[in-house]
C-alpha cells in the first residue's frame, strides 16, 4: 500500500495558555489515502477546523504526529516547513473575505506562481489563463477583482489559486457552504473533476454529510473535539454506529431538523445507501 497522503495520530489542540487552556481537539487519528477524500464532519464547533489549520501548521498542536507524505511535520521549523509548503493548499469557506479585494484575479491565481519560482509575468498571465479554464471561469475575467465575480466564481478563484502550487494534499473548509445548493453541486462536482484528472488527496471538511456523500471515500465524524465514528463513506451513510452520526444524517435530509442552520446549505440528494 502506498504512503498516506496525510495521516494524523493522536492530535490535540487547545486554545488560550496555562490553566485557561481549552482543548478544542483531543486523541483525533484519521488518514487520508494518496489520491482520495476523506472527509471530516461534525457540527459548529466540533473542532473541524482547528483540525484543518493544524494540519496547515497554522495552529501549533498540543500534542500528536501529523504526517504528510511519511514526513513528520508536527514540529518543523519554518525554514524548513517553506519549501514544503505548496504541497499542501486551503479552499477556505469564505469566498467573499480570502480574495485580496485590491488584487486582480490573475494577479492573485499569479501570486501562487511567483512563490513557485515563475519571475515572467506573461508565462504566469499564460499559466493563471490555462488553470482559469480548468476550473470553468472565462479568459475574459483575468483582469476583474474579486468583487466583479459571483460567490461560486470566487470559489473557482480560490480552486485555481490552490491548484497554482501544484499541491499533492488539498484541503477545502467548508469550502462550498457559503454557496446556493446549485452553485454548491458545481464547486463540488469541478473538485470532483480535478481530483480524477490530477490525482490529488483531499482533506474535505463540512458540517454536512449530503455533501460530503459524492465526494468523500472515508468519513471521520467529530463530536465535542472528538473522533466518534470513522470508516467508508458508504458504510457510514448506511449504517452509522452512533446516534449523533445519525443525527447528522437527518439534518442532511430534513432542513427543519438543522438547527441554526439556514436551509440553502442542504443538499437533498442524500442517498441512504451511502455514496
Ligand atoms: N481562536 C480561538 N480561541 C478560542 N477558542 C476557539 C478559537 N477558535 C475556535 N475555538 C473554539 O474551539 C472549538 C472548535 O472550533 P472550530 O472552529 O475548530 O470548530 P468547527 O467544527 O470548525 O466549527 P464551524 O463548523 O462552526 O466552523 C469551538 O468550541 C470554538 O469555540
Amino acid at each position: 500500500m502506498s504512503t498516506p497522503a496525510l495521516t494524523v495520530t493522536d492530535l490535540a489542540v487547545g486554545y488560550g495558555h496555562g490553566r485557561t487552556t481549552f482543548r478544542a481537539v483531543d486523541g483525533v487519528t484519521f488518514t487520508v489515502a494518496a489520491g482520495r477524500t476523506t472527509a471530516v464532519v461534525g457540527e459548529s464547533g466540533c473542532g473541524k477546523s482547528t483540525v484543518a489549520k493544524a494540519v496547515m501548521r497554522l495552529l501549533e498542536p498540543t500534542s500528536g504526529r501529523i504526517e504528510v507524505h511519511g514526513t513528520d511535520v508536527t514540529h518543523l521549523p519554518e525554514r524548513r516547513l517553506r519549501p514544503l509548503r505548496h504541497r499542501w493548499q486551503m479552499v477556505f469557506q469564505d469566498p467573499y473575505g480570502s480574495l485580496d479585494p485590491r488584487l486582480s484575479a490573475v494577479d492573485i491565481v499569479g501570486e501562487a506562481l511567483r512563490q513557485r519560482g515563475i519571475r515572467d509575468r506573461e508565462a504566469r498571465r499564460s499559466r493563471v489563463a490555462e488553470l482559469f479554464d480548468r476550473v470553468g471561469l472565462p479568459a475574459a475575467s483575468l483582469d476583474r477583482r474579486p468583487e466583479e465575480f459571483s460567490g461560486g466564481q470566487r470559489q473557482r478563484i480560490g480552486i485555481a489559486r490552490a491548484l497554482a502550487s501544484e499541491p499533492d494534499l488539498l484541503i477545502c473548509d467548508e469550502a462550498t457552504s457559503a454557496l446556493d445548493v446549485s452553485v454548491q453541486a458545481q464547486v463540488l462536482e469541478l473538485l470532483r473533476e480535478v481530483q480524477r484528472d490530477t490525482g490529488i488527496s483531499c482533506l474535505f471538511i463540512s458540517h454536512n454529510l449530503g455533501v460530503v456523500q459524492g465526494i468523500s471515500d472515508e468519513i471521520v465524524v467529530m463530536r465535542r473535539g472528538r473522533v466518534v465514528e470513522s470508516g467508508s463513506t458508504s458504510t457510514v451513510l448506511a449504517t452509522p454506529r452512533e446516534e449523533y452520526t445519525r443525527r447528522l444524517r437527518r439534518a442532511a435530509l430534513d432542513p427543519a431538523s438543522m438547527r441554526g442552520r439556514k436551509p440553502r446549505h442542504v443538499v437533498h440528494s442524500l442517498s441512504l445507501t451511502g455514496a
